[in-house]
């Protein structure tokens, strides 16, 4: 990587739909991605002109400046267990967009190479919220492992360019946050989606509101 390119190469492993919700904008921005997930995406990476790998080790080997962990929470530690580490080729960046914190921070920690940065994030929007634009949408992060402040840097103003409220914050004091906020808004999301709520022609403002949270699912 050159330093003066704002330009990165970025892996993304697990490439389900947060995957590709963020891979289209770093694409926008001029990134080169590549991609590796369980399931087969190389159709739609081809349409999206990303390199996919079906195999972890070429895929390490490919030499990127970051590697993104776009797993569910559930995986990421059977499929970063699973990743041959010492195929890596350099220093990398690893970030993680979870939406819990400290499990990827203890994780990474434990089984990454000593030399690898670690960058543990959560934008907290997704495809519903961030359809339109990235605009005032809050990203948080916490650079638990930072040595190449550069590429740290880079990736990082790919949020902050789109116009995203950087919010630098500890793991610990985000997973104390987010068990207020996350729980609940999952909760009461999902359980007026089971009562299949739907608008009538007599809704109140109050109505309008749960029905909206409903569609945000
Ligand atoms: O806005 C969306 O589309 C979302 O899915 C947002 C949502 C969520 O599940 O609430 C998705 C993932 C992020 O971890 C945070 C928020």
């Amino acid at each position: 990587m050159s330093s003066s390119s704002k330009s990165l190469k970025i892996g993304i492993v697990g490439f389900g739909t947060f995957g590709q919700f963020l891979a289209n904008t770093m694409i926008k921005q001029g990134h080169t991605l590549t991609a590796t997930s369980r399931t087969d995406y190389s159709q739609l990476c081809d349409q999206m002109g990303i390199h996919f790998f079906r195999d972890i080790t070429a895929f390490l080997d490919a030499d990127m400046d970051v590697i993104l962990l776009c797993t569910s929470i559930s995986s990421l530690s059977e499929v970063v267990g699973s990743m041959p580490l010492a195929c890596l080729k350099r220093p990398t960046l690893f970030v993680d967009v979870l939406s819990v914190k400290e499990h990827p921070k203890n994780l990474l920690l434990k089984v990454l190479p000593e030399e690898s940065d670690i960058l543990c994030t959560h934008p907290m929007f997704g495809p519903v919220s961030g359809k339109n634009g990235w605009q005032n949408l809050t990203f948080m992060f916490d650079k638990v492992r930072i040595k190449d402040e550069v590429t740290c840097s880079k990736f990082l103003q790919i949020f902050a360019s789109e116009g995203c409220k950087m919010v630098e914050m500890s793991c610990e004091e985000h997973d104390k946050a987010a068990a207020k906020s996350q729980f609940i808004t999952h909760t009461i999301g999902r359980t007026l989606a089971e009562m299949d709520i739907k608008s009538t022609p007599i809704d109140t403002k109050g109505f309008q509101t749960l029905v909206e949270l409903v569609n945000s699912f």
